[in-house]
């Protein structure tokens, strides 16, 4: 009978007996014609790929961070910030900012089990529900009013900044549009029970930041919205959202067109989703570990009405 194999664009036949199917035959590929491999060389052929990638690279002996290779990121004892910024930014970025990145993600990491995300992952857990299932249900959670207000805190305080916008016009100038400031208001924070991650993140970018610019605005905002209501304070996102405008700008590693690229993409709510996976995945453990039944909500708890 005959056997055929596709290999390289082309159908080989064998010529095999029945029932005695010989191993696969090593096939070289037809040779490129020296033509085209001179044009291919000189750039002016290039076959279309499918997918572009520009961050890591993995066709080598090892993987690649931006053209860092994997030994190095060890031996130079680089930590997530680092790998952060290679991956998400593409360049090495200097120490301070490689650690602001970190205590972010330590901040943010968890706040107990009562939050939005939390939540979503407990019930989802004790439903029975896999790892993976049980993440993604508290990372659903996350948007505008929990922990996904970063991208907007930055894009509207760099706004109003740099258009040289008072506190009152800016913040008077979002209520007449009906839009809530982003980075600013708490559930349970006020002005005499601050964030402490908040007072974390200013104090050390105060120490070693070379400028806080977007965050000293932010705080001039927060002075006049506290004047409105005691629980109008700024809050994680708005912190976050501040002090990275402050990290991009006055850090000299980017130019005014990616920081501008940056806020619009919307790398920031990243920063939060990645550190509270951790604690999300640490509830699903919890919960595993405590072999904690199916939960359902007390009827006492619910205001039946119509
Ligand atoms: C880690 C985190 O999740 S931090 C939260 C991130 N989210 C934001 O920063 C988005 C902006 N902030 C908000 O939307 C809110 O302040 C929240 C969701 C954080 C807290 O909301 P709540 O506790 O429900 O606020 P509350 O209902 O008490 O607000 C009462 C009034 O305060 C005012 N207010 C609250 N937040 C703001 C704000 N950011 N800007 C302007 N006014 C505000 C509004 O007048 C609101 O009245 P309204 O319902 O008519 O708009």
């Amino acid at each position: 009978m005959l056997l055929g194999i596709k290999a390289w664009g082309y159908i080989y036949f064998l010529q095999v007996e029945e029932g005695n199917i010989p191993p696969v035959p090593e096939v070289t590929p037809p040779p490129i014609p020296e033509d085209l491999k001179t044009a291919i060389k000189s750039g002016k052929v290039r076959a279309p790929t499918h997918i572009i990638s520009t961050i890591s690279d993995d066709r080598g002996e090892e993987p690649c961070y931006a053209g860092v290779p994997m030994s190095t990121i060890i031996e130079r004892g680089y930590g997530v910030g680092d790998v952060i910024s290679l991956l998400w930014f593409k360049r090495s970025l200097p120490r301070y900012c490689t650690q602001f990145i970190e205590i972010c993600i330590m901040l943010c990491a968890d706040h107990g089990p009562c939050v939005s995300g939390a939540h979503n992952s407990i019930v989802t857990a004790r439903a029975g529900k896999d790892l993976v299932s049980s993440l993604v249900s508290g990372l659903l959670t996350i948007g505008p009013r929990f922990g996904g207000a970063i991208d907007d805190a930055a894009r509207y305080f760099k706004d109003a900044y740099d258009r040289g916008l008072t506190p009152y016009e800016f913040v008077e100038g979002m209520k007449k549009k009906g839009i809530r400031v982003p980075g600013i208001g708490h559930r349970i924070k006020s002005r005499d029970n601050r964030d402490k991650r908040v007072q974390l993140l200013q104090k050390y970018a105060h120490t070693h930041f070379p400028s806080v610019k977007y965050m000293e605005y932010a705080v001039q905002v927060e002075t006049y919205t506290l004047s409105k209501a005691n629980n109008l304070v700024m809050n994680v996102d708005g912190a976050i959202g501040s002090l990275f405008l402050d990290l991009l700008s006055g850090s000299g590693m980017f130019s005014k067109q990616e920081i501008d690229e940056i806020v619009e993409i919307g790398y920031l709510n990243g920063l939060f989703v990645l550190a509270r996976s951790i604690g999300l995945i640490g509830h699903t453990f919890d919960q595993k570990r405590l072999k904690q039944p199916l939960y359902r909500h007390p009827w006492e708890d619910v205001l039946y009405t119509k």
